[in-house]
């Protein structure tokens, strides 16, 4: 049997953005989703105290409310990769296509891309299937939005149904934002009580067409800086 697989759910109150560290207990390998630049060194300081061997920093896409730090944390993290879905034309060192794996230990996440809030979104899932990190694809109670950054509801909507809530119901979901204090579901919850994917797609595509949202704060800063690993004007390192 594989040793336990050790999560830590970390916030960013500014962006509410929730950045995932999976490591394996026995060996220490760990991996990190979506981490935050302005929470790089509580993360730094979260692996330096738990021994961990950082492996990889992984974006589910290309942000557009809050510049990645993975681009510098390899700048202090000896032998990091980063990765990012190869859709998504964003630079990284690893370019990850739908069933691509991500091993940390005798662990993995495995890939399913899940476009439609952007076309590079993908949902990284856990070999056993109990955990899902779905991204801006679905959210709790909620989902993406898909009103820039190539959004696309129906191809939204197509993403979640096929990639998301064919996986088992008791199997739980970690979003990528909440913005009502919420932490985890599951994908039995998501698919009763989804206030807009339980709907048709006409009346989903609807919804999607009059969420009104402003555009994130950060939006013209942040997609640039991205598309290059969070390190665009950052000088490199000697
Ligand atoms: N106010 C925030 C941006 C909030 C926002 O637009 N969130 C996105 C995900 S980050 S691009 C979203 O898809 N929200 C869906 C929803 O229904 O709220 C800011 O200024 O950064």
């Amino acid at each position: 049997m594989a040793p336990p697989l050790l999560l830590l759910q970390l916030f960013d109150r500014e962006s509410c953005t929730y950045t995932y560290l999976l490591a394996d207990s026995e060996s220490k390998e760990a991996v990190l989703i979506d981490p935050v630049l302005e929470t790089l060194d509580r993360d730094m300081k979260l692996v330096t105290e738990l021994g961990l061997t950082l492996k990889v920093a992984v974006n589910t896409h290309c942000h557009a409310d809050h510049i990645t730090s993975s681009g510098l944390m390899k700048q202090q993290v000896l032998g990091l990769n980063s990765a990012i879905c190869g859709l998504s034309g964003a630079q990284a060192d690893i370019q990850l296509r739908e069933g691509d794996s991500i091993p940390f230990g005798p662990h993995r996440l495995v890939v399913r891309e899940t476009p439609g809030h952007t076309d590079g979104c993908m949902t990284l899932v856990t070999a056993d299937q109990t955990m899902a990190f779905t991204g801006d694809a679905l959210l709790i109670r909620g989902c993406g939005r898909t009103d820039f950054q190539q959004g696309c509801s129906k191809r939204l909507y197509e993403s979640v149904h096929s990639k998301i809530f064919t996986l088992p119901d008791s199997c739980l979901v970690y979003p990528a934002h909440d913005y009502q204090g919420q932490s985890v579901s599951t994908v039995g919850e998501e698919r009763r009580f989804n206030p807009r994917l339980t709907k048709s797609l006409d009346e989903f595509v609807h919804i999607m067409n009059n969420l009104n949202l402003p555009k994130p704060g950060k939006i013209d800063i942040a997609v640039p800086c991205n598309m290059v690993c969070g390190l665009h004007q950052v000088e490199p390192t000697p």
